[in-house]
C-alpha cells in the first residue's frame, strides 16, 4: 500500500479495522482500541502459504494460513479497531513488514459481519496464489509432517497451527473449519507418536494419549 494511499485513508478515517484469521487472531502485536469476532464471506482458510521467516526457513519452509476464494464459504476471525493517526501509521507499517514484505501477503478490503450483527469494511492480508511463497494444495498427512519439522524466528510451525486451533475452539465456536481442526489432529497424532511436547495456553506439556484421543473425538 503506497504511503499516499495510506495517508489519504488515514485522513478520511478516525479509525480503521484489520481482520485476522491466522496468527493475527492470537498474536496481533499492535495497539488496538477494540476487537470483534465475526466473519468475512467468500473465502476458506487453507494452510497453503509457505513461510521462510516466522515459522520456517528457506530449506524447510513452514505452512501458514491464507485465504482462498470460495463463494459458498465464510471465514471467522477477529477484527481489530485501530484508532488515531499515530496508532494507524504504526500498526500498518508493522503489518506491512510482517505480512507483506516477509509473508507475501497482499491487502484487500472486504465486508466484515460481526457477531453482534454490525457490518464494516476491514483490511485483510491474504496471500494470492501468485506470490513466491505460495505452496498450494497438499494432503493432510504430508502437510502435518512438513509442519512438524518446520521452525522459524517466531517459533515452531506446530505452535502456529495448534495456537490458532486452540484460539478458534475457545473464542469462536461458530467456526467449524474442518481443514484447520483436521490438520491439528494429524499434528497431535504425530506429536504423540514422536513423544514430543505440546503447548497449551503458554505452557508446554507432554501430549498425553487422553488429550490426543480427546482432541480427535471433538
Ligand atoms: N494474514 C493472516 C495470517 C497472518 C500470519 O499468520 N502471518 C504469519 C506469517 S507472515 C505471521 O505473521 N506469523 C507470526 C507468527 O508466526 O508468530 C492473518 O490475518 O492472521
Amino acid at each position: 500500500m503506497s504511503n499516499k494511499v495510506l495517508e489519504s485513508l488515514i485522513d478520511m478515517e478516525s479509525s480503521i479495522w484489520v481482520f485476522g484469521y491466522g496468527s493475527l487472531t492470537w498474536k496481533p502485536n499492535f495497539i488496538y482500541k477494540s476487537k470483534e469476532i465475526g466473519y468475512i464471506h467468500g473465502y476458506q482458510r487453507r494452510f497453503w502459504q509457505g513461510n521462510i521467516t516466522h515459522r520456517g526457513t528457506v530449506n524447510k519452509p513452514g505452512r501458514v494460513a491464507t485465504l482462498i476464494r470460495s463463494e459458498k464459504d465464510d471465514v471467522w476471525g477477529v477484527a481489530y479497531e485501530i484508532a488515531g493517526r499515530n496508532h494507524i501509521l504504526k500498526a500498518l507499517s508493522y503489518l506491512n513488514k510482517r505480512e507483506s514484505k516477509l509473508g507475501g501477503y497482499n491487502t484487500v478490503v472486504e465486508n466484515f459481519f460481526a457477531r453482534n450483527k454490525e457490518t464494516r469494511k476491514v483490511l485483510v492480508y491474504t496471500a494470492t496464489t501468485e506470490n513466491e511463497h505460495y505452496l498450494g494444495p497438499c494432503n493432510m498427512a504430508t502437510m502435518a509432517t512438513e509442519i512438524m519439522s518446520a521452525n522459524g524466528e517466531a517459533g515452531s510451525n506446530t505452535e502456529y497451527v495448534t495456537r490458532l486451533a486452540e484460539y478458534v475452539r475457545k473464542h469462536i465456536p461458530e467456526e467449524k473449519d474442518l481443514h484447520l481442526f483436521t490438520l491439528e489432529k494429524y499434528i497431535l497424532y504425530l506429536t504423540q507418536r514422536r513423544n514430543v511436547t505440546h503447548r497449551v495456553n503458554d505452557t508446554v506439556i507432554p501430549l498425553t494419549y487422553d488429550r490426543l484421543i480427546g482432541e480427535i473425538r471433538t
